[in-house]
């Protein structure tokens, strides 16, 4: 469905260019709220980026959507994996990832996930642990922990695509810059193997942010300069941001690559990224049914089967996603919300786009979904979660729709509900 023969492929891949009739049928056949990822555009997207940055190890940041086809996917393309949990290790390894491919990034992590993580790499001495505090480097060694193990510094310099998502300043990510080679001898008194620095700067950055990426990356090569450990990587995290608008340009991946390039030089150690949402956010749509059209003010709001708490985005960043209908488009266009069935006034997928004017039973779909999509999706208001389709030879069902016993097994099993 991708529609183009180059491997690499195109640097954006906007909502119009997927097949209507494609996701026409795909909602026929698999129902709705539905996500859809493309795998060739996730393996395209791992090539052009791999391409810019040639000697740079890429690693997947699992969270931006941690499906077993998408990890496959980039297993099998070259990429390593960076787990921000103990689940997110787990399915790493179940992916196939070898542990050497993994590392583990650790933010303040509950017990569970550092018992977790330290038994892995007892057990695969290959796997990388990476922690951004003191209390973190004590609890390890409490553990008897004695891997790979990278420090994650905090590099007083955050970007992004808001606020929210800003990691690098003001935020609770990492070891201030200058007590990080402190750090690094404690963990190397402790009998860890000191191998790596870490830095990341926010997620969602911008042709325009580059100046801040540089700085952060100088601030690692500062502390890489300084420790006396022989670093083997200096991973300067992810955070690539993609076009959400059709007016948006592409990131400059060549002036990021030079820019990383050249905050280094001097610096003897391997390249790391970790980036997520460039990896997949283009490669996903989400298909939602309008159910309900109303009039309210003068404002055309279509009420969907989707909404927050199918993709949260919107809601909980007040980002932008593209939408599309995919009805007949020789309706007359209108301005138009397009809400969900949450109760909540927050529940808002886009607000006033033009679209032909809708009716019920129109299909949606949502672009740029691949990342961060699924993986927030909630059980509130007790909704199931969607179903996911992975289009690589054919269309496969990866994830089957939530019922309501899946969104009350953890409470009482013994429990069964009324009959409708
Ligand atoms: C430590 C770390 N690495 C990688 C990522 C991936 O970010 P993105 O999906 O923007 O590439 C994040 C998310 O912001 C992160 O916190
Ligand atoms: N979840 C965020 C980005 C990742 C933040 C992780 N540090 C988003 O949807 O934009």
């Amino acid at each position: 469905m991708n529609g183009d023969g180059d491997t690499a492929g195109p640097s954006v891949r906007r909502l119009s260019e997927w097949n209507a009739d494609d996701l026409r049928a795909l909602a026929a056949e698999y129902g709705t709220p539905l996500y859809v990822d493309d795998l060739e555009r996730v393996r395209a997207n791992h090539a052009r980026l791999a391409g810019a940055f040639p000697d740079a190890e890429v690693l997947f940041a699992v969270k931006a959507n941690a499906g077993r086809h998408v990890l496959r996917a980039l297993r099998d393309a070259g990429a390593g994996a960076e787990c921000a949990s103990a689940g997110e290790l787990a399915r790493a390894l179940d992916a196939g990832f070898a542990a050497g491919e993994i590392h583990y990034t650790a933010v303040n992590p509950p017990a569970e996930d550092l018992d977790y993580a330290v038994d892995v790499a007892a057990a695969h001495p290959a796997l990388t642990v990476t922690a951004g505090a003191r209390d973190t480097v004590e609890r390890l060694a409490e553990r008897g922990f004695a891997g790979r193990f990278c420090l994650r510094v905090h590099p007083g310099v955050g970007a992004g695509h808001s606020e929210s998502v800003s990691t690098g300043k003001d935020a609770k990510f990492g070891v201030p810059a200058d007590e990080a080679s402190e750090v690094l001898n404690t963990a190397a008194d402790h009998g860890f193997d000191v191998v790596g620095l870490h830095a990341h700067a926010g997620s969602g950055i911008t042709n325009d942010q580059l100046d801040d990426h540089e700085r952060v990356v100088s601030t690692l090569a500062d502390v890489a300069r300084e420790t006396t450990h022989n670093l083997e990587f200096v991973d300067v995290g992810g955070g690539f941001g993609v076009p959400y608008r059709e007016s948006e340009d592409p990131l400059d991946l060549a002036a990021v690559a030079e820019r990383t390039r050249d905050a280094l030089t001097d610096v003897d150690a391997t390249l790391t990224i970790e980036p997520g949402r460039y990896l997949v956010a283009d490669a996903g749509v989400l298909l939602t049914e309008v159910n309900t059209v109303k009039r309210v003010s003068g404002s055309v709001i279509a009420g969907a089967d989707a909404g927050m708490t199918t993709l949260v985005r919107p809601a909980m960043y007040g980002s932008y996603h593209p939408i599309r209908s995919l009805a007949d488009d020789d309706r007359a266009t209108e301005e138009v919300s397009v809400v969900g069935p949450v109760c909540e006034s927050t529940d808002v997928l886009g607000e006033a786009r033009a679209l032909p004017a809708p009716e019920r039973g129109d299909l949606l779909a949502v672009g740029n979904a691949g990342a961060y999509g699924v993986e927030m999706a909630s059980n509130y208001n007790s909704r199931p979660r969607p179903a996911v389709v992975a289009l690589d030879d054919g269309p496969e069902l990866v994830r089957r729709r939530e019922t309501l016993a899946d969104v009350t097994h953890a409470e009482d099993t013994a429990h069964t509900y009324p009959d409708p």
